[in-house]
């Protein structure tokens, strides 16, 4: 089994329905995704030609296109949220999210979106999601 890693950076709003403390109002932060796969390979020391699990280049792609550029810059807002403060609806970069847009929630639908996404012949092995310097949640695929 050998992984790679592609480090990913965004800057996303959101707020926290039913929390009680400073996050309940809308706030950004700036996020930092580790995005990890794996792939077999053979008893053989080096891979065969061109040496790779994925091409780096190829899950930059794929991350990208179906979680950066709907995140970055977005304002996610949870159906509960906007029912109860109906003024956030008039937001014109507001992404609808299916759940309360924590650290925690966000890597289900990332998890999910990309398990969607990637080649068959890769694995998703792990997320790690930076909602701040020290705070962070991770996902691993056992
Ligand atoms: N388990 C989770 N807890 C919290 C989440 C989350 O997504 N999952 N999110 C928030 C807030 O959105 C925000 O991220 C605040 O987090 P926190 O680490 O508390 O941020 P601070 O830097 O302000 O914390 P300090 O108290 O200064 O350490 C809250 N909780
Ligand atoms: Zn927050």
């Amino acid at each position: 089994m050998m992984q790679i890693t592609k480090i990913f950076r965004f800057e996303m709003a959101h707020a926290i329905h039913g929390y009680d403390g400073p996050c309940k109002h809308i706030h950004g932060h700036s996020y930092i995704l580790h995005v990890t796969v794996s792939g077999y390979h053979t008893q053989q020391n080096y891979l065969p030609a061109p040496g790779f699990i994925m091409d780096f280049k190829a899950l930059k792609k794929i991350v990208q296109q179906h979680i950066i550029q709907q995140f970055d810059h977005a304002l996610l807002l949870s159906g509960e949220f906007i029912a109860n403060n109906p003024a956030s609806n008039s937001h014109n970069n507001l992404m609808l999210f299916p759940a309360e847009p924590t650290a925690e929630n966000l890597l289900i639908f990332i998890r999910n979106t990309l398990q969607e996404h990637l080649p068959k012949e890769v694995h998703l092995k792990s997320l790690l999601l930076y909602e701040t310097n020290d705070a962070y949640a991770a996902w691993y695929n056992d």
